[in-house]
């Protein structure tokens, strides 16, 4: 495994060391170590099954590894605050505004800030005009738009996106790259995973590429697409299929 990332001059933010995680005998994630500086966009790629969501949901604290560690390096162990936003956004049977304002209440924040922020972020993503509609019968590109709303209106140090765009049109997909790179230039740190090789062409400072339950290379995105280092790595980048 190669792990160089782009902006390995930065400080680390999260390291996991000998991560596992099996289920029912099978083991889906393997040994997995790897160090995240503290800025930039790492996408995780790699074929179906590859362990990707596992690994998102591992980092983001909603599954707990078999064994091995994970260790948050600024916030003396303990996971920052974050978000992560899902390919099929999960919204409650509320009104957009209050998707958002329900986020802010189970973070803690104070009751007299929830609407204005909760406002702010809805005007950014374009969504005032539905903010007292069911989130539920918003269209799918309007869901993506307010799960990043809601995201960007709790402030996470990290955001984790689950292939946020795999289910959305060219325009929808643009909102939502506008949005990463937003969420980039104020500082929130981006773990992406995404099949679309252009868009973490455009999205990526690095690259963590996993099969078959384990880390093949991690390398910072130009070397990654331009002169990969393993095999699988080269197939994948080529546009072969990898599995
Ligand atoms: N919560 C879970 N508990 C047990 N097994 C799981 C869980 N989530 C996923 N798996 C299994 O782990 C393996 C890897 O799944 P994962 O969703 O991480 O793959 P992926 O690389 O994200 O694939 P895709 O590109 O198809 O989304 C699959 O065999 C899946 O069935």
């Amino acid at each position: 495994m190669n792990d160089m990332h782009a902006a390995s001059t930065s400080a680390p933010l999260l390291t996991l060391d000998k991560v596992t995680f099996r289920h029912r005998g099978q083991t889906l994630l393997q040994n997995i170590s790897l160090t995240l500086s503290s800025q930039g966009s790492t996408i995780v790629m790699g074929p179906n099954g590859a362990g990707k969501s596992l690994l998102m949901r591992i980092c983001h604290g909603l599954l707990t590894p078999t064994s091995g560690r994970l260790h948050w390096h600024d916030t003396g162990g303990r996971p920052p605050r974050q978000a992560m936003v899902f390919q099929r956004p999960v919204m409650l049977r509320r009104s957009a505004i209050a998707n958002v304002t329900y986020a802010l209440a189970v973070q803690g924040t104070c009751w007299r800030d929830r609407k204005p922020l909760a406002r702010e972020a809805l005007e950014r993503f374009g969504l005032t005009d539905v903010a007292h509609r069911p989130a539920r019968v918003l269209s799918g590109g309007e869901q993506q738009r307010l799960a990043l709303a809601r995201a960007w209106a709790l402030r996470p140090a990290v955001l984790f996106l689950d292939e946020p765009t795999s289910a959305l049109d060219p325009a929808a997909i643009k909102a939502v790259e506008d949005a990463v790179t937003d969420f980039g230039r104020v500082g929130t740190r981006i773990i992406m995973n995404t099949h679309d090789i252009s868009q973490a062409k455009r999205l990526g400072d690095d690259v963590l590429f996993l099969c078959q339950g384990r880390v093949v290379e991690h390398n910072n995105a130009e070397s990654f697409f331009l002169a990969p280092r393993t095999r699988d790595a080269s197939a994948f980048v080529r546009g072969e299929l990898v599995w």
